[in-house]
């Protein structure tokens, strides 16, 4: 996945704000990657234009051999649904339906099958297999960001991007989420894109 020369303002006239200027950015395959960076420096802004969640003012954004930039509203609707899995600072979980419906949610929109040795492993591995039945009000926070990663993560997406995705988890399930190379990119102190 890659982004060329993204430029993003948000706004216009007087209270426009460039939140990106001229990033140019390569995510390899199966790697993972933090970006890093002071508070407003515009990290939701660029994972939103990376995810097809926000159209970039100009510059390209590439999910494979797919210009996401080049894409009917339609088109990008269903490459986001199949393809990119994206993990909200604020989980966005649909208060009405159950964690198990939200999980399953991206597949059924798109009509895809839920696959179940892969859902119980997801459910397991983030501990919340006994919390399926429970709408998002009864779970805690990082009950709620659990369910947002198992249901980024079901439909096996060709690039997941989160959102401070373990903010609200304890350090061990934080550890769990995110693997042995997060703590690698976290300690090594690197301020930017890598
Ligand atoms: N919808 C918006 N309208 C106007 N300005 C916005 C909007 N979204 C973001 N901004 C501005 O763009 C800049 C980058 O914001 P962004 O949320 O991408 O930063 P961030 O690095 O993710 O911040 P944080 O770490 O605090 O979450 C900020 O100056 C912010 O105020």
């Amino acid at each position: 996945m890659s982004a060329v020369d993204l430029v993003k303002v948000h706004g216009d006239g007087a209270a426009a704000v460039r939140a990106l200027d001229g990033v140019s950015v390569a995510f390899g395959r199966a790697a993972f990657t933090a970006i890093m960076g002071p508070s407003g420096s515009g990290k939701s802004t660029l994972t939103h234009c990376a995810a097809g969640l926000d159209t970039p003012t100009s510059g390209r954004v590439l999910l494979g051999g797919t210009d996401l930039t080049a894409l009917s509203d339609a088109t990008l609707t269903r490459v986001r649904l199949d393809r990119v899995g994206f993990v909200f600072q604020s989980f966005n979980l649909l208060p009405e339906l159950t964690a198990l419906e939200n999980i399953r949610l991206p597949l059924e929109l798109v009509g895809r099958p839920v696959g179940r040795v892969l859902f119980a492993n997801l459910v397991g591995a983030l501990g919340i297999a006994d919390r399926l039945g429970h709408r998002p009000a009864r779970l805690s926070g990082g009950q709620q960001q659990r369910v947002a990663l198992a249901r980024a993560l079901l439909s096996r997406p060709e690039a997941v991007f989160a959102d401070e995705p373990t903010g609200n988890l304890d350090s061990a399930s934080g550890r769990r989420c995110s693997g042995s190379s997060a703590r690698r990119c976290a300690s090594s102190g690197r301020p930017s894109w890598w």
